[in-house]
């Protein structure tokens, strides 16, 4: 299902809505001030298949497609950017691995224990002295008879002392840059495992970011995904089709924010009129409105090009998608805070979260200035 107009995607949307208003919503202020993850809503949104939501049907799963990954994630962040992380949760760090480069009998293995909405995983790209520049891993993998000997440190690995499974990046070949890096699924329950430190963050609380250590960590070599050595464009590929989510995310953010000013802008009443009545205002909520609907046209652009597998046109679109959008947020949160004014910049009211959440979309899953990179050597090359 890749319509995002369609009658069925409408009804699904309307599903999510639904539970978000029941289970999301009423949390939301509360899981950000005490920085606690509900366990709980993993049930819930694996119930409904939002935890698993790419694991096609043959396999158990939902069947759903990277559009529907994108409506769900819309509607979650309208009222809560760190939740709306627990749709497709499985799909970074084991689905899209797993169907785009793992084996069959490796998704035979793996894909059917996801499908049942219980299991988290992660993936663990980013380490102390490598963030944007993936070909910097230092984190090794060394084979030793038929296994690999994993050791090193990973850092704002999301949900990572939440996850069952991590697809761990780490250096195969000593020197080879690029070429040096392979993919490893790593079970948690492994020896040689730790979560460390979850940093205190700005915003995005509730959801930790944390640090994993590998300390001679021994997997079976079958755990290898994808070819030896081809690691970085495994995480290329992945990232290529997670950002479309990024940018839905931000479209939710978005308008959450501007569903909250405008609410607050009817009720508020300066100089005897409600201050949506003052032109100030209504051109702000003009300029919110439009960005906002710029954004949703081009991530569900983008969520096509994804669904018809075009992974020629991906790379850069799924870059303009996730850098457009998150700007977009970041700039709407703000002028939210900015039409509630005093009372805006206060923890009573959700815009003032919404604009410390809106600051990690243009940094996660690659910085915009990364995003820029890529598009322009994709327009140069
Ligand atoms: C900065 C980078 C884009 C790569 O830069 P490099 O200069 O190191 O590499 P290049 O020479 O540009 O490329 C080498 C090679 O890879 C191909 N490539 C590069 N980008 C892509 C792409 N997007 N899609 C497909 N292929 C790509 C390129 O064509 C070259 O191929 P050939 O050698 O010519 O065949 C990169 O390092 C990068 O994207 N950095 C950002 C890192 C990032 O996004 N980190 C996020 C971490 S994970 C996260 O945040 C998850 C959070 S969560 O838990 O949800």
């Amino acid at each position: 299902m890749s319509d995002v107009d369609s009658e069925e995607m409408q009804l699904f949307r309307e599903s999510v809505r639904r539970m978000v208003a029941r289970e999301v919503a009423p949390i939301a202020a509360r899981i950000d001030e005490e920085d606690e993850f509900p366990r709980e809503i993993l049930d819930i949104f694996g119930d409904m298949g939002l935890l698993q939501i790419l694991v096609p049907e043959s396999y158990g799963g939902p069947g759903g497609t990277i559009t529907m990954s994108c409506v769900a994630k819309e509607e979650v962040a309208k009222h809560s950017l760190a939740l709306s992380g627990l749709v497709g949760g499985t799909s970074i760090g084991c689905v899209l691995p797993l169907l785009h480069y793992g084996t069959e009998a490796q998704r035979q293995r793996y894909l059917p224990e996801i499908a049942k909405g219980r299991t988290m995983t992660a993936v663990a790209i980013t380490e102390p002295h490598t963030g944007s520049d993936v070909s910097g891993i230092r984190t090794t993998a060394r084979r030793d008879g038929d296994d690999y000997v994993i050791n090193g440190q990973k850092v704002f690995i999301t949900g990572g002392d939440l996850a069952t499974y991590v697809m761990v990046f780490a250096r195969t070949s000593e020197g080879k840059g690029h070429d040096g890096i392979s993919s490893i699924l790593v079970p948690t329950a492994s020896k040689g495992f730790s979560v460390g430190r979850a940093p205190k963050k700005m915003g995005y609380n509730g959801v930790h970011s944390v640090e994993l250590f590998f300390d001679d960590l021994r997997v079976p070599a079958e755990n290898l995904v994808g070819e030896e050595g081809r690691g970085f464009r495994h995480a290329m590929g992945i990232l290529n089709l997670n950002r479309p989510t990024v940018a839905a995310a931000s479209v939710g953010l978005a308008q959450g924010a501007l569903d909250a000013a405008l609410a607050y802008a009817k009720e508020r009443v300066q100089f005897g009129q409600p201050i949506a009545s003052f032109q100030a205002v209504q051109l702000m909520l003009a300029e919110m409105e439009i960005q906002i609907q710029a954004g949703r046209a081009l991530t569900y652009k983008v969520t096509q090009i994804a669904d018809s597998g075009d992974m020629e046109r991906l790379p850069m679109m799924a870059s303009i998608a996730k850098t457009f959008c998150s700007d977009m947020a970041m700039k709407v949160t703000t002028d939210a805070v900015q039409v509630l004014g005093g009372h805006g910049y206060l923890r009573d009211h959700p815009v003032e979260r919404h604009m410390r959440d809106a600051k990690l979309l243009q940094i996660y899953e690659g910085t915009n200035q990364i995003q820029r990179l890529t598009i322009a050597r994709a327009l140069t090359r």
